[in-house]
């Protein structure tokens, strides 16, 4: 490794990237997931750093196109730090590989929920852009994660997405150390619902403002591993093939958007 240009956060730079560096990354909120796709869906995987638990590989896809899997952290404010520096490294395509809960009944555990856009309800995407501006995914990134779905013959949905900055408070989880919600967020899983708002997870809305506003494009696949209309617990069993089948999907739709033109 080089190293004389790398990044605070993420650990790695431009030089650490080689001749052929890549302009898509894979970015998952846990970094055991980031390592499962650097070890399972990449060829020839090389760590980059592990700089505060955020693990960071770089592969290459089955068409050759070089490809980085790394970590966001749990949350807005740890995702756009990470995204800062990917795109500061010259990362132009961002997919992350997430879970969530469902809010719609008909959405189940295991299933993958591809969001088109995002009711952004975060702090961090405050200080990049105007509330107002809209947290829309990259239409070419969201078409390629529904064609892919389409192609494994994955359970898949499409929509909005509801991103938010708490786990239990936001999410309406009265089963947690403070079983007392504010006013304002009592009732409001029902009124995401009956605005056909599909899930709930805690980084898209700012990645997607993100794209939008420093010009790359960003896209979210997650795994379904919560069913917030019967509980709500996380369905453990549930959640290997929920991931599986979001990182296939995920790496099918890199596969698409690296691949050089006829
Ligand atoms: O599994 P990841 O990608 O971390 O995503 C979801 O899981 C975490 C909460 O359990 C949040 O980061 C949420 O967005
Ligand atoms: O219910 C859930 C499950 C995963 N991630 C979330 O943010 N919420």
């Amino acid at each position: 490794m080089n190293g004389n240009d790398r990044l605070y956060h993420i650990g790695f730079g431009r030089s650490d990237l080689g001749d052929d560096p890549p302009r898509i990354a894979l970015l998952s909120g846990d970094p055991e997931r980031a390592r499962l796709i650097a070890q399972t869906a990449l060829r020839g995987a090389r760590v980059l750093s592990e700089n505060r638990g955020l693990h960071s590989s770089v592969g290459t896809l089955p068409n050759g196109a070089p490809i980085l899997s790394a970590t966001s952290g749990m949350g807005a404010p740890s995702l756009s730090i990470v995204v800062n520096e990917l795109v500061q490294v010259g990362v132009r395509t961002i997919i992350r590989v997430g879970t969530s809960g469902s809010i719609q009944l008909h959405i189940p555990p295991g299933s993958i929920v591809i969001s088109s856009a995002a009711l952004c309800r975060q702090g961090a995407a405050d200080d990049i852009a105007p509330r107002e501006f809209p947290a829309a995914a990259d239409p070419f990134v969201t078409v390629a994660l529904i064609e892919a779905a389409r192609a494994a013959g994955v359970e898949y949905f499409a929509g909005v997405t509801a991103s938010v900055d708490t786990f239990y408070e936001g999410q309406e989880r009265t089963g947690s150390a403070n079983p007392h919600l504010l006013r304002r967020l009592r009732g409001i899983t029902d009124e995401y619902r009956r605005l056909n708002i599909l899930n709930y997870e805690m980084e898209a809305g700012t990645l997607f403002k993100m794209g939008l506003v420093y010009g790359f494009a960003a896209g979210c696949v997650c795994g379904i591993v919560a069913q917030r209309t019967a509980s709500e617990a996380i369905i453990v069993e549930r959640k290997a093939v929920a991931i599986e089948r979001a990182i296939a999907v995920a790496v099918r739709a890199a596969i698409a958007l690296t691949a050089s033109p006829a």
